[in-house]
C-alpha cells in the first residue's frame, strides 16, 4: 500500500513541487503520469526515502517515510530515471555489484545476476562493456537489477525514455512478469495504459485525477476526438469532442481521432501533454 496524506514538497527556491498530495494505492502497477515538472519525480523521490518532505505524511507498505526509512530501504529497489551504468564494467559486473552490496553471497548473486540478465536479454553481451553497449541495453541493465532485487516495491522513473519501440514492448513485458508492485513514472500515454492496473495524473503538483485507465476514460467513452474546430485550445491546435456517431460529419473535413489519456489531460487539466 502506497499512501500519501496531504504531501507537500517546496523546494528552497520556493518552488511547490507537491501541493498536497493526498491519495492510497494498493495495485500491483501504478503509474504517475504528467508533464515535465507535474511533480513526479518529486514523488517518487519521497517515497523511496531519498528526498524528504515539507509537510504531509507518507507510507510505503505500512512504513512512515520519514520515522521508518531504513525499514522501507530494505524492501524496495529505486531505478531513478537518471541511472547510467558505469562505462567500463559489464552488465554482469553491474549485477554482481548490485546483488553483493545488497547482502547475497557470491555464488547467490552469480545465479541470480545470470537469471535476471537472461531475461531482459543482455546474457548474450554479458561480458561487454557497458559504454559498447546501445542506449536500450544500457537501459536493460536496470531493468535486470530491478528484476533481479525481487523487492516488494519497485520505483522506476521513465525505465523505457529513449529507447526504440522494440525495446520498449520488451521492457513492459518483463515489468508485468515482476513480483513485486511497480511505481512506474513515466510521459508516455501507451505505456500507462499497457501497463497501470491505477493512474494518477499529476499536474503542477496537484494530482487531477486517478482511476484505472479504464475508469478514467469512462468520461469519453462513446466520444472521438476531431482536431481543428472546437473551444479547447491546445497551443495552436483546437479540439472537441464529438459523439462516435457524429464522427462522420466531421471525417475529411477535419482530423478525427479514437480518445486516448492525452485526452484526459486536456479534460482535466484544460492542457494538452508536450510530445516527449
Ligand atoms: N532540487 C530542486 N530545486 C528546486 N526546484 C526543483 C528541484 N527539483 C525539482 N524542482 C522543481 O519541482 C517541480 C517538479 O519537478 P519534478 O522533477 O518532480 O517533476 P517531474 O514530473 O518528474 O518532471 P519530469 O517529467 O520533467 O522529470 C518542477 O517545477 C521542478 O523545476
Amino acid at each position: 500500500m502506497i499512501e500519501t496524506i496531504n504531501l507537500t514538497k517546496i523546494y528552497k527556491d520556493g518552488t511547490i513541487a507537491l501541493d498536497n498530495v493526498t491519495f492510497s494505492s494498493d495495485v500491483k502497477i501504478l503509474t504517475l503520469l504528467g508533464r515535465n515538472g507535474a511533480g513526479k519525480t518529486t514523488l517518487t523521490r519521497i517515497l523511496s526515502t531519498q528526498l524528504l518532505p515539507t509537510k504531509g505524511e507518507a507510507y510505503v507498505e505500512g512504513y512512515n517515510v520519514i520515522k521508518e526509512a531504513k525499514k522501507i530501504r530494505k524492501i524496495i529497489t529505486s531505478i531513478p530515471q537518471e541511472a547510467q551504468p558505469v562505462g567500463m564494467a559489464s552488465p554482469y559486473e553491474h549485477l554482481l555489484m548490485f546483488l553483493t552490496a545488497k547482502g547475497l553471497s557470491l555464488s547467490e548473486s552469480e545465479r541470480v545476476a545470470r537469471e535476471a540478465l537472461k531475461e531482459v536479454g543482455l546474457w548474450e553481451v554479458k561480458d561487454k562493456p557497458s559504454d559498447e553497449l546501445s542506449g536500450g541495453m544500457k537501459r536493460k541493465i536496470f531493468v535486470a537489477m530491478a528484476l533481479a532485487a525481487n523487492s516488494e516495491v519497485i520505483f522506476l522513473d521513465e525505465p523505457t525514455t529513449g529507447l526504440d519501440p522494440y525495446s520498449r514492448t520488451e521492457i513492459w513485458s518483463i515489468l508485468k512478469t515482476m513480483k513485486g508492485k511497480i511505481i512506474l513514472t513515466t510521459h508516455y500515454m501507451e505505456e500507462a495504459e499497457e501497463l497501470s492496473d491505477e493512474v494518477i495524473l499529476l499536474h503542477k503538483g496537484r494530482i487531477i485525477a486517478m482511476g484505472s485507465v479504464t475508469t478514467l476514460l469512462e468520461k469519453l467513452k462513446d466520444k472521438v476526438r476531431v482536431e481543428g474546430i472546437g473551444d479547447i485550445k491546445v497551443g495552436r491546435l483546437r479540439i472537441t469532442y464529438v459523439d462516435k456517431r457524429e464522427a462522420s460529419n466531421f471525417v475529411g473535413k477535419y482530423v478525427v481521432k479514437p480518445i486516448s489519456l492525452e485526452d484526459l489531460f486536456i479534460l482535466y487539466a484544460g492542457e494538452g501533454l508536450e510530445e516527449n
